[in-house]
């Protein structure tokens, strides 16, 4: 089944084997444009960030954090299929939880407590950094405006969010032990869910993309997805103030 694409026509139809050598264009970029390799990421891996460089982290990716299910609710309503979407809602059940307490959100807000941070001020957003609200603000608006298959191919960063949860647990348990363990749980939970994910999206990508140009903006989906985690690093590792809040009230 192929839920993303109308048919080609025959003689722009890609030949199965092809399809390997897309998938490997497709993993090269998930491995070789991570933000695993971004400076504030190694410094965060050896053990090297302050407490409040690693708050400020905490604070600003939980912008990207709350901002992931309401892509993918953009996302499922792209979806042609019962089937499709049954499976892409799943995921902002993961986030959102059943219910009050649960899902991902929360489990962040319970690591900015482990680490010290008031979830109300985790909530409040006054120290989310402009550039994180710019690269999480392209994320939302690329999934909004682009095809599904792009949309859906971005979403492929995740093929290598396992390895950098694994990574990132023990760098936490080793380096930084000042953030109580149960804060840890969504760094846990999300290993399971990462390479669910990541392999359902990668199935669909591979059938969608029907034409070389299909592949193409798919590769350059999932590019464009490594600059915006590669952008909201470069600005926390930059850090400042954010500007102070228009009394007369700035956009949300
Ligand atoms: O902490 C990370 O390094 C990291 C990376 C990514 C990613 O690779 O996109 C995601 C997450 N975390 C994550 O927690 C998450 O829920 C998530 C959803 C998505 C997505 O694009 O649909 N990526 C990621």
């Amino acid at each position: 089944m192929n839920g993303l694409q109308g048919d080609p026509t025959p003689d722009h139809r890609v030949p199965p084997a092809a399809r390997a050598s897309f998938e490997e264009r497709l993993r090269t970029v998930a491995r070789e444009h991570y933000h695993d390799r971004h400076p504030f990421n190694v410094r965060m891996h050896e053990g090297e960030l302050t407490p409040d460089e690693l708050r400020r982290w905490i604070r600003n990716r939980f912008h990207y954090q709350r901002h992931i299910p309401v892509k993918d609710a953009l996302i499922t309503a792209k979806l042609g299929t019962p089937e499709l979407r049954r499976m892409w809602l799943r995921r902002i059940r993961d986030h959102d939880g059943d219910r009050e307490g649960e899902g991902g959100i929360e489990r962040w807000l319970r690591l900015g407590e482990a680490a010290g941070i008031d979830r109300a001020l985790l909530l409040d957003e006054s120290g989310v950094l402009p550039g994180v609200r710019l690269a999480v603000e392209g994320y939302v608006n690329f999934c909004r405006l682009r095809s599904p298959l792009e949309a859906v191919a971005a979403s492929l960063t995740e093929l290598s969010a396992p390895d950098i949860m694994r990574t990132r647990i023990g760098a936490f348990e080793r380096h930084y032990p000042w953030i109580e363990r149960d804060g840890l749980t969504y760094f846990h939970d999300r290993q399971g869910q990462g390479s669910r994910d990541s392999k359902e999206a990668l199935a669909l990508v591979l059938d969608g993309a029907r034409t070389e140009a299909d592949q193409d903006r798919a590769v350059a989906a999932l590019t464009f997805k490594c600059e915006v985690l590669w952008s909201l690093l470069d600005a926390v590792e930059r850090g400042g103030r954010p500007p102070a809040a228009d009394p007369a009230g700035a956009p949300a």
